[in-house]
């Protein structure tokens, strides 16, 4: 059955507006705003146990996502918990954290999660990019944007156009279209 809208369980304002202009007006997203805790684990845990949560909560379909932020040096921690990590130490001192190592690479990576309801299978849709943590530059209105840096440019330097073609969040979100074409 075609879907005619996705309900886009999330509480962050930034992954929504980008996730709407890079899917465009193939499919609007309807935004519900959930604090869903998240659990510890790998980055298919974590995703899988937030999605399946939304659909028990919401009691339909939902897409959640979940994005990370993987330093090479430090075994791809902070990962998962860079939410935590980018409020306690702040851009300065996630820089900080690699000042030990030579390796400044890191990974961005957006998981979507879609589940079609309570007890239904949790599919997955992984886009990462490969760049490098680099002291803060451009604009501050999105998380690690300024110290992300792919090609020269940190994501915060890009026009919005820009990033949302290269993104973590592109690739997972092309990966989505191409499964939802097969839904119709
Ligand atoms: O493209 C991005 N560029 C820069 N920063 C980003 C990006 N995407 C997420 N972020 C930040 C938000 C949060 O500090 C952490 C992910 O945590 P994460 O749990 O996935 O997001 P969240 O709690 O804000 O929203 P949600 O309600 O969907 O879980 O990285
Ligand atoms: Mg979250």
């Amino acid at each position: 059955m075609p879907l005619a809208t996705l309900n886009f369980i999330t509480g962050n304002k930034n992954k929504l507006a980008e996730s709407q202009a890079i899917l465009g007006s193939i499919i609007p997203l309807k935004s519900q705003s959930l604090d869903l805790a998240e659990i510890q684990g790998t980055i298919e845990e974590i995703s899988k146990d937030k999605c399946r949560r939304a659909a028990d909560i919401i009691g339909g379909p939902v897409l959640t996502e979940d994005t990370c932020l993987c330093f090479n040096a430090l075994k791809e921690l902070p990962g998962p918990y860079i939410k935590w990590f980018l409020q306690a130490l702040g851009l300065e001192g996630l820089n900080k954290l690699l000042m030990a190592y030579e390796d400044k690479s890191a990974q961005a990576v957006c998981t979507f999660a879609y589940c079609e309801g309570p007890g239904h299978e949790v599919l997955i849709f992984e886009g990462r990019v490969n760049g490098k943590i680099v002291p803060a530059r451009g604009s501050t209105t999105f998380g690690w944007d300024p110290i992300f840096e792919v090609e020269g440019e940190t994501y915060a330097e890009m026009d919005k156009a820009k990033k949302n073609s290269l993104s973590h969040r592109a690739l997972a979100l092309t990966k989505l279209k191409d499964w939802l074409r097969t839904q119709v």
